[in-house]
């Protein structure tokens, strides 16, 4: 459905180097493709489409296919923007993939965190203006690729029964974000309304999102990525270099630190998952998601 509908206005890998742009269309895509990467040849907007079902969990390949997308794109001199949406119906991204965390194998857990890690400094480092389509579920580090972003347009939830929610939910999982992540929160929401987010674990329906500023719009469902794409091109057009230079004002401190830290954060993250009272919570936390199924 998404192809069909994108697909008239996408160029394919001859017409994209004809126009000095290498990347691959949809209509190129395989089925086991974890992200589709597109561009829109009358806008150079480019889409990174997450395609991982059944709820573009961030595996470590995921997080790896995310970077690789982001750097392909990157690598375009004349794209100026991105929008970084989801092929699946109602689900953004649902976080981490927690089965990485189930019983890990330490080497696989240690590639998986800095993976991870790397799409914090991929995206939210971007040379690029970034958009986020987010229309459906975007939960913890699903909320992180959003927060990665430099604009947040997310599905209404007027007059539907299960509204997509947003937010950083880990300590009700008995968990805690990452250092970096909670600065995102505080930095885009502010202190208090972070504060009680993330103390609370509080996931937000979208009406209550874009009150606290942590998404910038609310359209409906079939509008998302149209609009997302809209304004795209509107950031594309923002003098690259001064654009570039004012998103680091804000954020090059909070790379660095990262970068600083980045083997600690991971040792850290290693030794808390590993440790027994962690598997418990883990494997109870799997449980309660296949039984919700069932
Ligand atoms: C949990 C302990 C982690 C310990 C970590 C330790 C240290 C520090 C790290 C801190 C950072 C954490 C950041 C994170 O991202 S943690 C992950 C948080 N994510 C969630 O809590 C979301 C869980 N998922 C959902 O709430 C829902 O799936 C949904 C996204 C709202 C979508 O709902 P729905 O469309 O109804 O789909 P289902 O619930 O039926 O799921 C379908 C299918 O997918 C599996 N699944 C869902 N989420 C995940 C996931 N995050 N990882 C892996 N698998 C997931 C789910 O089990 C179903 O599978 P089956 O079809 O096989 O049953």
């Amino acid at each position: 459905m998404l192809v069909a509908t994108l697909s008239k206005r996408l160029l394919r890998v001859g017409q994209a180097k004809r126009c000095g742009l290498s990347l691959r269309s949809f209509s190129d895509a395989k089925d086991k493709d974890l992200v589709l990467t597109s561009i829109d040849g009358d806008t150079g907007v480019a889409t990174i489409t997450m395609n991982q079902a059944p709820v573009n969990s961030l595996s470590l390949e995921m997080c790896q296919a995310i970077t690789t997308a982001i750097k392909e794109v990157e690598s375009q001199p004349e794209i100026q923007s991105l929008v970084l949406a989801s092929s699946l119906p109602g689900v953004f991204c649902a976080g981490l993939d927690i089965t990485e965390l189930h019983k890990p194998d330490e080497k696989r857990l240690t590639d998986f965190w800095h993976s991870f890690q790397q799409i914090y400094f991929d995206l939210y480092g971007s040379r690029l203006a970034t958009i986020a389509a987010i229309a459906g579920h975007a939960p913890a580090a699903g909320c992180m690729l959003a927060l990665s972003c430099d604009y947040r347009i997310m599905v209404s939830g007027a007059g539907s029964k299960k509204p997509s929610t947003i937010g950083l939910n880990e300590t009700k999982l008995g968990i805690v974000a990452p250092s970096w992540l909670g600065y995102q929160y505080i930095d885009t929401i502010g202190q208090r309304q972070a504060e009680l987010g993330l103390s609370l674990g509080l996931l937000h329906q979208p009406e209550q999102a874009l009150a606290i500023g942590l998404v910038d719009e609310l359209v409906p469902r079939e509008e998302v990525l149209s609009r997302a794409q809209a304004e795209a091109v509107k950031w594309g057009k923002i003098p690259a270099k001064a654009r570039l230079a004012s998103k680091m004002l804000a954020r090059k401190a909070r790379l660095d630190h990262l970068a600083a830290t980045r083997k600690e954060d991971n040792d850290f993250f290693r030794s808390f998952v590993t440790n027994e009272t962690a598997q418990k919570i883990i494997d109870g936390y799997l449980q309660s998601l296949s039984k919700k199924k069932s």
